[in-house]
């Protein structure tokens, strides 16, 4: 594999804004600007800010991944899926443990905010797996489902593929396993990385952003490991650096 220069390492990155409220999260945000890299807004910060966050990030030049991670019946996810549409992100996601056809209504809902004309893109919608955090004792022995999580994520993944969805949320260790089920072009955003001699925290399916790029992921969603650091500007430099060695 070719290396990737350092703009196509940061277009692969997408930050994510844990932060309490939108100063926080802009007084990061500012630090990043021009990078090329993406914002990620999730629980945390959305349900502190609202749909204003998107747009304070897209006046800066980012692109946005709204991970929200809706898990509601197919009306409701249609309903939610058409209003987060109209906000202009560029990529948003629902609970794969939704099922089918709760995933076609992620994607029909899209289509009735660009039918409509209340959106000028269509935004990429993918499916979350098995959540990084999960360990393969947790799934068996807590959750319940037997098996390897490698082989529950994918099922995931073709049940997404299925439902016309892009891609999905998983770890950079299912990243090959995912590609040979569900073909090359199918989207890959992963958490659970940490670079070299980080905490892993709460995270158990983890990589340094050198293997994941090795995998073969398309996104890497990268946290605290920018966001908490002293000068985030330079940790995002230090995993570039890493993205972009041979
Ligand atoms: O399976 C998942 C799905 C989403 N996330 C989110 O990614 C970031 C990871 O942050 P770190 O600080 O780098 O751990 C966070 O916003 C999670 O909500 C995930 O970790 N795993």
């Amino acid at each position: 594999m070719a290396a990737l220069t350092r703009l196509e390492a940061a277009g692969k990155i997408m930050v994510a804004l844990d932060k309490p409220d939108a100063a926080a999260a802009l007084a990061v945000a500012d630090q990043l600007r021009g990078s090329g890299c993406w914002m990620k807004v999730g629980m945390e910060l959305f349900y502190a800010t609202g749909p204003s966050i998107v747009q304070e990030l897209k006046a800066r030049g980012f692109r946005i991944f709204l991970d929200l991670k809706m898990h509601d019946i197919p009306n409701t996810v249609r309903g939610g899926a058409r209003s987060i549409t109209r906000m202009g992100v560029d990529l948003f996601n629902v609970h794969g443990a939704g099922g089918i056809a709760m995933m076609k209504a992620a994607a029909e809902g899209v289509k009735d905010a660009v039918d409509a004309g209340e959106a000028k893109q269509a935004p990429i919608v993918i499916a979350v797996t098995q959540l990084t955090s999960t360990s393969q004792t947790v799934l068996n022995e807590e959750i319940g489902i037997a098996g390897l999580v490698e082989d529950a994520v994918v099922r995931y993944a073709k049940l997404a593929r299925e439902a016309g969805l892009q891609g999905v949320v998983a770890s950079p260790l299912e990243v090959a396993a995912i590609k040979a089920a569900c073909g090359t072009d199918f989207v890959t955003v992963t958490p659970g990385i940490r670079p070299r001699g980080a905490d892993a925290g709460d995270q158990s399916r983890i990589t340094t952003p050198h293997e994941a790029v090795m995998g073969g992921t398309d996104y890497l969603v990268i946290g605290r490991p920018i966001t908490a650091a002293l000068n985030p500007s330079e940790a995002l430099d230090n995993i570039l650096k890493e993205m972009t060695e041979q």
